[in-house]
Order: structure tokens, then sequence, then C-alpha cells
């Protein structure tokens, strides 16, 4: 890429929220999510919007999306006036039945972001999808948080490079995000290292109450400027602490249940890919255990089975190689490929030159 080609890729990339595109977007109404703000008026105060902004509703789609039950919640919002949002903001979102022919169009506009390596957007029907969750699972050091750094780059890109062209929120529950290999792979794509750190917000999550709270914060970033992704790398590892023993196991699943939904949202809301790591057990019980020499399950039971969109099986290769396999799809055959990790992220494995 030339030095040319490079600055206009970084023009082009995300922290231009004033971008003219962004702009005509958003005088139109197209593609950002609407405003908790533009419910005022007919009986809503601007009040009750702070009210409901202080509690996490910060666009008319995430009270259109929510039962009446977390309205009733929000402090200082009686019956009549939840009935009131609820009404207002159903007038503004669509929640009835729609063609499928006008949903297949609409899902043909969603973006996908590149992973680096062609074999594996390929896999994946063009890169992680935009809009649902994706978690990826396997083994330590087998490339979970090397795939989170790179599409926490590539999601910056532009759509014609496989980009979404929004910024990335990072959510990072083991400490393991290391800020210097965005740079490396910020590089690769000719993207200025600095405009990419800015364009990563990142959390440290301490404890499962805090990695939820990180959410509310989130929601409100996210409708103040265009986010593409957000990245949980790990899902599961603070709730392990948090509750042990069998006892707390029910507790434990109600919070997780809460947590993927709160992230489908969220992903709804604002056509963010949403992307989850997850770690692997030791499979004791099933069929699986009895043919397969060392089975391996993820973790978090059937609430993160059934609320993960796209679920991605990772396992070590030969040297810096790794092979990912479809381990359930709505729409993705259960094949696999191979994939490599490199100093400037992840990419295909170089093919071996014939002596
Ligand atoms: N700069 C780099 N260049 C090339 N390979 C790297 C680089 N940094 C890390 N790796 C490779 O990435 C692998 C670690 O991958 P990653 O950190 O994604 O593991 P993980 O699946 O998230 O594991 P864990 O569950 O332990 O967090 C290591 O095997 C290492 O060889």
């Amino acid at each position: 890429m030339t030095q040319g080609q490079a600055e206009e890729v970084v023009e082009s990339a995300v922290a231009p929220r004033e971008n003219e595109q962004y702009m005509e977007d958003e005088e139109e109404g197209v593609n950002g999510p609407l405003l908790i703000e533009q419910l005022e008026g007919n009986g809503i105060t601007a009040g009750d919007i702070r009210k409901l902004k202080a509690e996490g509703f910060h666009t008319i789609e995430s009270v259109a999306y929510t039962p009446k039950k977390a309205l009733l919640a929000v402090k200082g919002i009686s019956e009549a006036k939840a009935d009131k949002i609820s009404l207002e903001a159903a007038k503004l979102v669509p929640l009835g039945f729609t063609t499928a022919s006008e949903f297949h169009s609409r899902r043909s506009e969603l973006i996908c972001i590149t992973t680096g390596s062609k074999q594996l957007d390929t896999l994946l029907g063009g890169g992680v999808e935009t809009g649902s969750i994706t978690e990826v699972f396997g083994e330590f050091r087998t490339g979970k948080s090397q795939l989170c750094h790179t599409l926490a780059v590539t999601c910056q890109l532009p759509i014609d490079m496989g980009g979404g062209e929004g910024k990335c929120l990072y959510i990072d529950t083991e400490g393991t995000f290391r800020p210097v290999r965005l740079v490396s792979i910020a590089q690769r794509y000719g993207l200025n290292p600095d405009d990419c750190l800015d364009n990563v917000a990142y959390a440290r999550a301490y404890n499962a109450d805090h990695q939820f709270q990180l959410l509310n914060l989130a929601a409100q970033m996210m409708a103040e400027s265009r986010f593409s992704l957000l990245i949980v790398d790990s899902i599961m590892s603070l709730y392990r602490t948090d509750y042990s023993g069998r006892g707390e196991l029910s507790a434990r699943q109600s919070h997780v249940a809460k947590y993927m939904r709160t992230l489908q949202r969220l992903a709804d809301e604002f056509g963010i890919a949403v992307v989850i790591t997850n770690q692997v057990v030791a499979q004791v019980d099933g069929a699986s255990a009895m043919f397969n020499p060392d089975p391996k399950k993820p973790i978090g039971g059937n609430i993160i089975a059934h609320s993960s969109t796209t679920r991605l099986s990772f396992k070590k290769g030969k040297a810096e190689t790794r092979i990912c396999k479809v381990y359930d799809s709505p729409c993705l055959p259960e094949s696999e490929c191979v994939f490599a990790i490199y100093e400037d992220g992840i990419g295909d494995p170089k093919v071996e030159e014939d002596s």
C-alpha cells in the first residue's frame, strides 16, 4: 500500500464521525439507532428521559425491546408512564411481522467484519456478522484473544475493506488485552496506530456485577458515537470465581442469561457485532466423551449455548496455525478451516514452498 492510499484509509476509518457520509446518514435518520430524547413530548417529559437514561436506556429501541417489568423498575416511572413510553416507542420501532423477502433484503445489508484470514472469513460467510453474538471457545493459547485484537482493528476499516467503519469496545475480564498488539495490526492495514488505539474503548472488568455494569456504560457510549464491535474476553471467567458450587449455579445462570440478553439487545439496537470468548472444560458425559480421546466443551451451559448465534471452536494446529470449526450456526455448515497467528494479527497459513 502506498503512503497516499494509507492516508486515505486512515481518513475514512472511524474516528471521522464528522465524516460527511456519517452526517448524511444521520440527517436522513438511516443506519443509526433512535436516541431516547426523541421520545420527549406526548406526556413524556425531559425528567422521564433522564430517569430512563440513568438506568441505561439511551435509545428508543432499548425501551421498545424491553419488557414492561424493566420499565417499571426505573425509579420514578409509574405504570401509566411505562405504558405511555412503550406505546410511543412502538410507534417508532417496528415490532410486528414483516415479509421474509423484506427480512432477507435487510439481512443482505448486514456488514461482516474481516478476521484478517481469508479462509476464516470464507468459513464464516464473509467474516464476523454484525447484529449478532459470535462465541469463540477453545483451550488456552488457541488464539481467542488474538482474534479479538485483530477484530478491534479491522472493525475500524472502511466497509469496502472488510471493516465496520466503527469503533471497538473491549471488555477484558482476564487482563490479557495488549495495546501493543493493536499497533502491529494497525500498521498491517495502513492505519495510524495512535488513531487506532483512540478508537478502542477499553475496560477491565473486576467482578461479574462490574462486567454487567459496563454494558450500561457501553450503551451510553454507543448512543453517542458509532461503534461496530463489542468484545467480551472472556465471558465466563469472573462468573466462575464469583459463583462457586452447585448452590450458586442457579443464581449464576440467571445472571449470565441477563448478561447475554443485554448483549443481544445491544447488537440489535446498535447493529454492532458482539464477540465473546469462552473457556472449555473436559467433557466427561455423553457419546462424544466416549469416542473422542480429548473431549472438551465450552462452559456456561445451555444459557450460553442458546444465546450465542454463531459458536466457533478453536484448536491448536502445527506451529502458528490454528483450526477453527463451526460448532453451531443458524446458517453455516459444520465445516472447518486453518488460520494462523502472526505478529501483525490473524492471517492465512503460509504456503510451504516445495524444496
Ligand atoms: N506477537 C505475536 N506474534 C505471533 N504470535 C503471537 C504473538 N502474540 C501471541 N502470539 C501467539 O498467540 C497465542 C496465544 O493466543 P491467545 O492469547 O489468543 O490465546 P487464548 O486462546 O486467548 O488463550 P487464553 O485462554 O489463555 O487467554 C500464543 O500461542 C502465541 O504464540
